[in-house]
């Protein structure tokens, strides 16, 4: 399969490539990057060692033209963009991206209609394992057991809460039979009142290289139950994405997730 890779300098993109390089049956056929960024029109083997041949597109049509399939972690308006682009020329679309709108997810819901989408804030097998623990127990435990949803990333992450984060607390508003919408408390500073029975709680931490930690914690009366996952190496990432491109060879169209993929 053919596969490009947007965003292809990124933290992601660099592993993107190597992953690519690595599967078997997957061969890297473009590479997409914003227009102002230094690396358009050179050879991406010339920049990072990998992917002869490739010369670096800032055009979303010429970077995907001969791809099965586009992996894209880049920034909510280049997703959306680019889901359109794939539409248009029948490209899968796998999309890691997160702090995306709900406008941005109806956008790439339209896109689906053509092509299939991956779409996932965490494509580790570890944390959609996780998402189905944390709908079990919070279904399993009363509102007396308040859900607080704790994450951790590197300096440079520029959204809040993290899609895992979201995931992870859509997962438990699924088990309480909520709309997380309507229970999630996402800032809290100063007289903020005492907690609201059945709020979902998120807070976010930022620093240093730290890859990505969530804890789900159920505080109960007596008792404290902490379900956790820590990423050690965005290969990880990279490798479940991979995945996800190869899974959509043949693929009806659809707006899919790595449970999809992974068939859990
Ligand atoms: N779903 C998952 O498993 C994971 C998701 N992510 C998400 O992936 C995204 C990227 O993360 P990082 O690689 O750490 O960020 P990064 O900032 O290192 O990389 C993003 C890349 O996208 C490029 N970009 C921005 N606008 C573009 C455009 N219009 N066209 C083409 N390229 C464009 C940037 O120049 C940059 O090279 C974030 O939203 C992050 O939360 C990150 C890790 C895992
Ligand atoms: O930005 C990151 O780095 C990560 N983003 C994803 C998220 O928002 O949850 C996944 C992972 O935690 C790393």
């Amino acid at each position: 399969m053919k596969i490009a890779v947007a965003g292809v300098s990124g933290r992601m993109g660099q592993m993107l490539v190597k992953a690519v390089e690595e599967a078997d049956g997957a061969e890297l056929s473009g590479a997409i990057e914003r227009p102002d960024h230094a690396w358009v029109g050179q050879d991406l083997c010339d920049l990072c060692g990998m992917g002869r041949g490739v010369t670096v597109a800032c055009d979303a049509a010429q970077g995907i033209a001969g791809a099965d399939a586009v992996v894209d972690f880049t920034a909510p308006a280049a997703t959306v963009a680019l889901s359109r682009a794939c539409a248009e020329a029948g490209v899968a679309h796998v999309i890691g991206t997160t702090g995306l709108s709900d406008e941005d997810i109806a956008a790439i819901d339209e896109a689906g209609r053509k092509i299939a989408i991956v779409r996932a804030g965490n494509m580790s097998l570890g944390v959609n394992l996780l998402t189905s623990l944390v709908e079990r127990v919070a279904a399993s435990l009363g509102l007396d057991y308040d859900i607080e949803i704790f994450e951790a990333h590197h300096r440079h992450k520029v959204d809040a809460p993290s899609g895992t984060a979201l995931m992870l607390g859509e997962a438990a508003a699924r088990g309480r039979g909520v709309d997380l919408a309507d229970v999630a408390d996402r800032a809290r500073d100063g007289m903020t009142g005492e907690r609201e029975p059945g709020a979902i709680g998120f807070h976010a931490i930022r620093g240093g290289s730290i890859i990505g930690e969530h804890d789900v914690v159920f505080a109960g009366p007596g008792e404290t139950l902490t379900l956790s996952h820590v990423a050690n190496d965005r290969a990880l990432f990279a490798k479940g994405a991979i995945r996800a491109a190869l899974w959509t060879e043949g693929r009806e169209p659809g707006h899919y997730d790595m449970v999809d993929v992974l068939g859990l």
